[in-house]
């Protein structure tokens, strides 16, 4: 295992549990307190020109703070790597949780995540931010089934607000909407429907509502607008999914409109929401446990911890000792921290 010097004694790498273009994602140990994470490596060579991405993807994550998103606990930079420290979400790819032999979910399992991912993404353009990249892939979920939002290495907060224009086209092909493949400056909130409309019909069908092995037909097929709608679809789904895959961006769903969908708000009681959670809530059983090991009073631990870029191991060993708490999980800490 190659050893990287800027993660010892803070952090044990185990296996590969994600790769993608310039980036492999490590499973690791945050060895003050036993919690697995997820590591993103980044090579800075291989990210050529991709360099500033990775900033703005720490600078939208450190942001981002929703219990469907998942969140960022440290990054190290040394002169030849990026290190992103993430939440671990053990339960994998939502895809896979549904599982090859039944390959679709039900109406109402389907409703429980596709309502977690509208929660998220209403958060994320509610900040002005678009995540560009929504597909299988990037839908995780943790211990508790709680689904979580990753990569954010596409997403864009266009400098005049969400209702300003993007050019650049990213993303992958199958996701992406009529108007980003025809290379047309587009919303990012409009193209996030789009994709979210391919999110809810992968969940229901078990397949993909646009796909070919060529990549002429697989645009000819988006640009058609023509699916499938299998006979197991209720007409309210069919309804939903038609809304979301309008070919014309300005006749798509919005995201206020999504959130209370008859189809979304089926059996709750209420429309999706979100809450912007506040940056850090204050925990003297946290701060206790830190100080007890490090020796400095609760109050200076937490006035750091406020003041700093949220960044640190100091953040990534308060919020991890968090989530240990609030899993009802004793908190220990070990000496080296
Ligand atoms: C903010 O979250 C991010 C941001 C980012 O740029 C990249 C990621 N990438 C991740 C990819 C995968 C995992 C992950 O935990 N994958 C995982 C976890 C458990 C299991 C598997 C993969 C696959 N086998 C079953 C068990 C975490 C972050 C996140």
């Amino acid at each position: 295992m190659v050893r990287y010097i800027a993660l010892k004694g803070l952090y044990d790498l185990e296996k590969t549990i994600g790769s993608g273009g310039f980036a492999k994602v490590k499973l690791a140990t945050h060895i003050a307190t036993g919690e697995k994470v997820a590591i993103k490596i980044m090579d800075k060579i291989s990210l050529g020109d991709d360099l500033p991405r990775v900033k703005l993807e720490v600078q939208a994550l450190k942001t981002l703070l929703h219990q469907h998103i998942c969140r960022l606990y440290q990054v190290i930079e040394t002169d030849s790597h990026y290190f992103m420290v993430i939440e671990y979400c053990s339960g994998g790819e939502l895809f896979d949780h549904i599982g090859i032999e039944k390959n679709r979910l039900s109406e109402t399992e389907s409703r429980k995540f596709f309502r977690q991912i509208v929660s998220a993404v209403a958060y994320l353009h509610s900040l002005g931010y678009a995540h560009r990249d929504l597909k299988p892939e990037n839908v995780l979920l943790d211990r508790e089934e709680n689904l979580k939002l990753i990569d954010f290495g596409l997403c864009a907060k266009p400098k005049n607000g969400i209702d300003s224009h993007l050019q650049t086209s990213c993303g992958s092909p199958t996701y992406a909407a009529p108007e980003l493949i025809l290379g047309k400056k587009y919303l990012g909130s409009e193209v996030d429907i789009w994709s979210m409309g391919v999110l809810l019909y992968a969940l229901l069908c078990g397949f993909l509502p646009f796909d070919d092995n060529s990549i002429e037909n697989l645009y000819r097929k988006i640009l058609s607008g023509k699916y499938d709608e299998p006979s197991w679809l209720s007409s309210s789904s069919k309804r939903l999914i038609r809304a979301m895959l309008q070919i014309d961006p300005k006749k798509r769903i919005t995201i206020q409109e999504l959130c209370n969908h008859p189809w979304i708000t089926a059996g709750f009681l209420n429309p999706v929401s979100f809450v912007h959670k506040t940056n850090f809530e204050k925990d003297d059983d946290v701060l206790s446990t830190m100080s007890a090991i490090c020796g400095e009073h609760a109050s200076d631990i937490w006035r750091k911890l406020v003041k700093s870029d949220r960044t640190d191991y100091r953040t990534a060993t308060y919020l991890l000792l968090l989530d240990r708490k609030l899993r009802g999980l004793s908190l220990r800490i070990s000496p080296s921290a």
